[in-house]
């Protein structure tokens, strides 16, 4: 029998009218992220067996060989050293406090993301009691799919499983590894002891109430209250990750978004990662390519330097003390600061850089910034 069908990532949506859904610029993003991992991983930059089963470019052409994956090597040397400085951060957070301390980590616009298996196939991964991805339904329903099919993927969301790759990842997967985890709202979500996949739009969102035509207004706090208190446990120490989502929604659904987490967790880590710079030359020219795409990203004019990102966790509208401390670095900071002299010798054998200028000029738009509320960060080496 054959497998079922697995759907490109993040299908465009045609809609009955013809018209394609305004919504699909921004989920088609998650392609841009998960080729550049994808392209990093085939050329020796980063190591990541997951990426392969999570995400299939819809730019390759079925049964030739050809994958349209290869990027520039200014954008695999970004995506090594963005991979690099979140996975530290968040290996920090993992190891930091009591040995025996559980924790838990949220990952908001996930997209193809496959970080939550790479920390599960790592020494620490018995740290985590709860990973949750979220991200729109177009994305939630093929990841869902994905793992449900993949052998390979199901060790990571139990305490009782544990990794082994499978060589015939076609077969439909056992009955007694399809008890850990299961599936609903229409195949959007996976719900399982260790990792839940939740389908949500991250904007506020209204709908109708069911006893009159008018219209209820239910905030991204009361949504993320709903889906996220029952599942987490607010006495333990989370983290949230935005790895370049926020630019997408506007400034005050981040900043919501950033409270909500501070106000519901007695420790908190929040860890972002985005463009800076957008009104700047290099920026202009980066709009200007994004919206010849239909996107535009009303989450960055106003945090256009490192320190206005690390600012965002300190920002009086959160409420005092959401946020304790923060702070930040650029790709460059990153590179220069935190990445080993020898795995810098090791990538700069794999392709030839013209240009250490223009390098740093693009490394210096990307930033890590991170706030702290309570103990759940020691030391990130810097
Ligand atoms: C550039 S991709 C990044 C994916 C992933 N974080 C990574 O770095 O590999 C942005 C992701 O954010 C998601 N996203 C954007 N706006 C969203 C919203 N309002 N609600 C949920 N997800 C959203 C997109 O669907 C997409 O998967």
């Amino acid at each position: 029998m054959l497998p079922p069908r697995i759907p490109p990532n993040n299908p465009i949506q045609v809609q009955k009218n013809g018209m394609i859904h305004p919504d699909d610029a921004i989920r088609q993003t998650d392609d841009d992220a998960s080729s550049s991992r994808a392209s990093a991983i085939s050329l020796g930059y980063l190591e990541d067996p997951f990426s392969k089963l999570l995400y299939k470019s819809n730019l390759s052409i079925p049964n030739s060989g050809i994958s349209n994956n290869r990027k520039p090597p200014l954008i695999n040397i970004g995506t090594h050293h963005r991979t690099i400085g979140l996975d530290k951060i968040i290996n920090e957070f993992l190891n930091s406090g009591n040995k025996n301390e559980k924790k838990q980590i949220v990952s908001l616009g996930a997209g193809s993301d496959t970080r939550f298996w790479r920390l599960m196939s790592q020494s620490n991964s018995t740290k985590i009691s709860k990973y949750v991805e979220i991200d729109f339904p177009h994305l939630t329903s093929p990841k869902a799919q994905r793992i449900s099919r993949f052998k390979s993927l199901q060790f990571a969301l139990s305490s009782n499983s544990s990794y082994i790759e499978y060589e015939n990842e076609n077969e439909n997967s056992s009955n007694s590894i399809n008890k850990i985890f299961e599936i609903s709202k229409g195949g959007t979500k996976l719900n399982s002891e260790l990792y839940t996949l939740l389908p949500i739009d991250l904007r506020t969102s209204s709908s109708s109430s069911s006893s009159s035509t008018s219209t209820k207004t239910t905030t991204i706090k009361e949504i993320l209250s709903e889906e996220l208190l029952p599942i987490l446990n607010f006495n333990l120490p989370t983290l949230f990750l935005a790895e370049c989502l926020f630019p997408y929604l506007n400034p005050k659904e981040s900043e919501n978004i950033i409270s909500w987490f501070g106000e519901n967790f007695n420790k908190c880590l929040g860890l972002i990662y985005e463009m800076i710079g957008i009104n700047d030359s290099f920026g202009k020219v980066m709009k200007r390519n994004l919206s010849s795409r239909n996107l535009s990203l009303p989450g960055s004019e106003p945090f256009p330097t490192p320190k206005s990102q690390a600012d965002r966790f300190l920002n009086s509208n959160l409420g005092k003390g959401v946020f304790t401390s923060s702070q930040v670095k650029t790709l460059w900071q990153i590179r220069e600061e935190i990445i080993d002299q020898e795995e810098l010798q090791r990538i700069s054998k794999l392709e030839i850089l013209d240009e250490i200028e223009e390098l740093k000029l693009v490394l210096e738009h990307y930033v890590i910034a991170w706030g702290v509320k309570g103990e759940c960060l020691q030391n990130v080496g810097i």
